[in-house]
C-alpha cells in the first residue's frame, strides 16, 4: 500500500479509551486483541489504508487514528485537516465520551466544514451482554446525528458488528459526492462554452 494515491481521507476523532484503535484493527487487519493486550493509548496518530471496489472502482481510502488524550488535542488539527470523513467515537457504556463527541462537531463545523461526520458508538457487545451498561440512548445518539447530519452506528470491534457496513458507507457516500462534484463542473463548463458562443455570435453578427 505503501506509495498508494489516497482518494478519500478519514480520520478517527474521541475521548481516550472510547475505542478507535480498535475500531482501525478490526477494519484493517480483522482482529481484536482487546482481551489479550492491554491498553496503550495512542500517541500522537496511527495511519492505515486499505483498498475497496465501489461499482467496480477501486478507492484508496487513508485512515488516520488519532490519540484521544486531550493532550494531544491541538495535534488531532493536523490529521483532519482535509478528511472527506470523520467517524467520531463513543463508548456506548461511557456517557462523558458521547458529550466529547460534541466538542469535535464544533471543531469540524468550523475547520473542515466538507467533512462528512460519521457518529460511531463503540463496543456494543458489552451493551448486547449487558443492557444495564448502555450509558447512552439511542435516541440521543440520534438526535445529534440529525443536528449534525451525520450517520450513526453502533459498531463493536470485539465482534466486527457494523464496522465493514459503515466504513462502506463512507466510500459509498466519497464517490456519490465525488460524482455529484464533476457533474457539476461539467455543467457549469457547459454552460461556460454556451455563454461563450453566444458572445461570439454578438460579435460577427
Ligand atoms: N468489549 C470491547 N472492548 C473494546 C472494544 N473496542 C475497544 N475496546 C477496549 O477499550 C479499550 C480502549 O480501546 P482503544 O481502541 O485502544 O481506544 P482508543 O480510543 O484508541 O484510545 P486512545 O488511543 O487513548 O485515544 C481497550 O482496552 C480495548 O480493548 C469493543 O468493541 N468491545
Amino acid at each position: 500500500m505503501a506509495g498508494s494515491k489516497v482518494d478519500a481521507k478519514v480520520v478517527l476523532l474521541g475521548k481516550s479509551y472510547a475505542g478507535k484503535t480498535c475500531l482501525v484493527e478490526r477494519y484493517l487487519k480483522n482482529r481484536f486483541l482487546g482481551d489479550t493486550v492491554p491498553y496503550q493509548n495512542t500517541i500522537g496518530a496511527a495511519y492505515g489504508a486499505k483498498t475497496v471496489t465501489i461499482n467496480g472502482k477501486n478507492i484508496v481510502i487513508g485512515i488516520w487514528d488519532t490519540a484521544g488524550s486531550e493532550r494531544y488535542e491541538a495535534m488531532s488539527r493536523i490529521y483532519y485537516r482535509g478528511a472527506r470523513a470523520a467517524i467520531l467515537c463513543f463508548d456506548l457504556t461511557d456517557k462523558s465520551s458521547f458529550d466529547r463527541v460534541r466538542f469535535w462537531i464544533g471543531e469540524l463545523r468550523q475547520h473542515e466544514s466538507e467533512c462528512k461526520i460519521y457518529l460511531c458508538g463503540t463496543k456494543y457487545d458489552l451493551i448486547a451482554e449487558d443492557p444495564e451498561k448502555r450509558a447512552v440512548s439511542v435516541s440521543d445518539a440520534k438526535s445529534l446525528a440529525v443536528d449534525c447530519m451525520a450517520d450513526l452506528f453502533e459498531t463493536s470491534s470485539k465482534t466486527g458488528k457494523d464496522i465493514l457496513e459503515m466504513f462502506n458507507k463512507i466510500a459509498q457516500n466519497y464517490v456519490a459526492s465525488k460524482n455529484l462534484k464533476e457533474e457539476k463542473a461539467e455543467d457549469q463548463s457547459f454552460v461556460l462554452k454556451e455563454s461563450g458562443r453566444r458572445h461570439h455570435c454578438l460579435c460577427t453578427s
